[in-house]
C-alpha cells in the first residue's frame, strides 16, 4: 500500500481563488438518465462547455462507474475509456475524474483510466463498507491521482458512524470524503450534521464534500448547508441530469453560490449556456420529481434503482412506486439491483392473490 498516512498536511486541491470546488457529474451520474448512451461527440461538446465555464472537475464514466457497462447495469454505447480520453483531450483547465465501485470496477480499470489521462479517482462504497476501498485508494495514490471517497446512501448511517467510515477512507489515502445522498433522502441538518461529524473526525487530514440528488428537491439547499458546515467540494450536474430525480443542477449551484458570495470560479453566463444550449438538446430523459422518484427520496432508495424499478413495473404489471417503497422497507443497497425483480414478483403475487380472493367471495 502507498505511503499516505493521515498525518499528511491537508490537501491543497484547488486552482485559483475558489471557496468551493464544483465537480460536474453530467457525464457520469447523468449517464443513468441517458441509459449510458453518451456519444463521443456529446462528451466532447459537454466537456468543452464545462471547461470554458470554469468548472474545475468533470467526471466521466458509465453511470455505475468504471466497468459498469454490463448486462446487469446496462451497456454503454461507447467504451468509457474512449470517452475519458476524449474528455481529457477537450479539457484545458479542468481535471477529468473517474468513479469506481470496488468489485464492479477493478484496479486494472483505474490504471487504464489513468493512462487515458484521468487525474482524479473517486472511489465509492456503501456508507458502512469503507474498508472495501482501502486497496483502491492506495492504488490511486500510487498512480499520483487525486482521491475522493464516496460514502453512498449516507442516510443509512449516523453522523458518527459515517465519520468512522470516513476515517477508514482517509487512512487509506482518501483526500476528500463525500457525504453522498444517493437517495435524495437527506434534508438540511441531516447533511450538515454528517459533514460536521466527518470534519470533527478527520480534521485537516482531508476535505469533505457533498453529492446531492433532487428526489425531494433539496440538492441545492443541502449543498449550501454542507458548505456552511465546512464542505469544500460539491457535486452538480447540468440540467440535473442524473439518477432518480437527478442531481443538484450545476448551473443552479453556481448561481446560488454566487448570490451568496461564495466563489466557485464558474462563469454564470457560460454555465447557463452550457445547460441550455449544449446539454438540453441531447437529453433523452429529463429527470423529474414524480411519484416514483419522490418515493425514492422518502423511502431512502438508491436513485439508480429508478430505471430498474420502472422496467420491472412494466414487465410484471405492478406500480414502480410500490416496488420502490418495498425496496426501501427491505433496505436494499447499490449492487442489489436484482432484488428489485424479487420485489416486483412478490407484489405481483400479492395482487393475484387479492384478485383471486375477490373472485371467490363474489
Ligand atoms: C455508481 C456509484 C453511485 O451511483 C454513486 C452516486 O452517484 C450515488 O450514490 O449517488
Ligand atoms: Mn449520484
Amino acid at each position: 500500500m502507498s505511503d499516505n498516512t493521515s498525518t499528511a498536511p491537508a490537501p491543497v486541491l484547488f486552482d485559483g481563488d475558489v471557496d468551493v470546488r464544483i465537480t460536474d457529474t453530467t457525464l457520469r451520474d447523468g449517464s443513468h438518465a441517458q441509459s449510458h448512451q453518451f456519444t463521443e461527440e456529446q462528451v466532447r461538446t459537454t466537456v468543452r462547455a464545462l471547461d470554458d465555464a470554469g468548472v474545475q472537475v468533470i467526471e466521466v464514466t458509465h453511470g455505475d462507474g468504471l466497468g459498469g457497462s454490463s448486462f446487469n447495469y446496462g451497456f454503454s454505447a461507447v467504451d468509457e475509456m474512449a470517452l475519458v480520453k476524449a474528455a481529457v483531450a477537450e479539457a484545458h483547465q479542468a481535471k477529468i475524474a473517474v468513479l469506481m465501485l470496488p468489485g464492479l470496477g477493478t484496479v486494472e480499470k483505474l490504471h487504464e483510466a489513468h493512462t487515458m489521462g484521468a487525474q482524479i479517482a473517486r472511489i465509492a462504497t456503501h456508507s458502512t463498507e469503507a474498508d472495501v476501498s482501502i486497496q483502491h485508494f492506495g492504488a490511486a495514490r500510487d498512480l499520483g491521482m487525486e482521491t475522493v471517497g464516496f460514502l453512498m446512501l449516507s442516510h443509512m448511517n449516523t453522523p458518527e458512524g459515517l465519520a468512522q467510515q470516513a476515517r477508514i477512507m482517509v487512512d487509506a489515502g482518501c483526500q476528500c470524503v463525500y457525504v453522498v445522498d444517493s437517495a435524495g433522502a437527506l434534508i438540511l441538518e441531516d447533511v450538515s450534521d454528517r459533514v460536521e461529524a466527518i470534519i470533527a473526525e478527520v480534521g485537516t487530514d482531508a476535505q469533505v464534500g457533498y453529492h446531492g440528488h433532487q428526489n425531494m428537491s433539496f440538492g441545492v439547499a443541502n449543498s449550501v448547508l454542507a458548505h456552511r458546515a465546512g464542505a469544500t467540494q460539491i457535486d452538480g450536474s447540468l440540467r440535473a441530469l442524473g439518477a432518480g430525480a437527478g442531481n443538484s443542477p450545476t448551473e443552479v449551484l453556481a448561481t446560488a453560490f454566487e448570490r451568496l458570495g461564495i466563489r466557485t470560479g464558474i462563469d454564470l453566463g457560460a454555465i447557463l449556456g452550457a445547460a441550455e444550449d449544449v446539454v438540453t438538446p441531447i437529453i433523452r430523459r429529463m429527470p423529474v420529481m414524480d411519484r416514483a422518484s419522490i418515493t425514492q427520496g422518502y423511502a431512502g432508495v438508491y436513485s439508480s434503482f429508478l430505471l430498474h424499478a420502472e422496467r420491472a413495473a412494466q414487465r410484471y404489471g405492478v406500480p414502480a412506486h410500490e416496488i420502490l417503497t418495498k425496496v426501501g422497507e427491505y433496505g436494499y443497497v447499490g449492487g442489489q439491483e436484482d432484488m428489485i425483480i424479487d420485489v416486483a414478483l412478490e407484489l405481483r403475487d400479492q395482487q393475484t392473490a387479492l384478485r383471486d380472493d375477490r373472485t371467490v367471495s363474489a
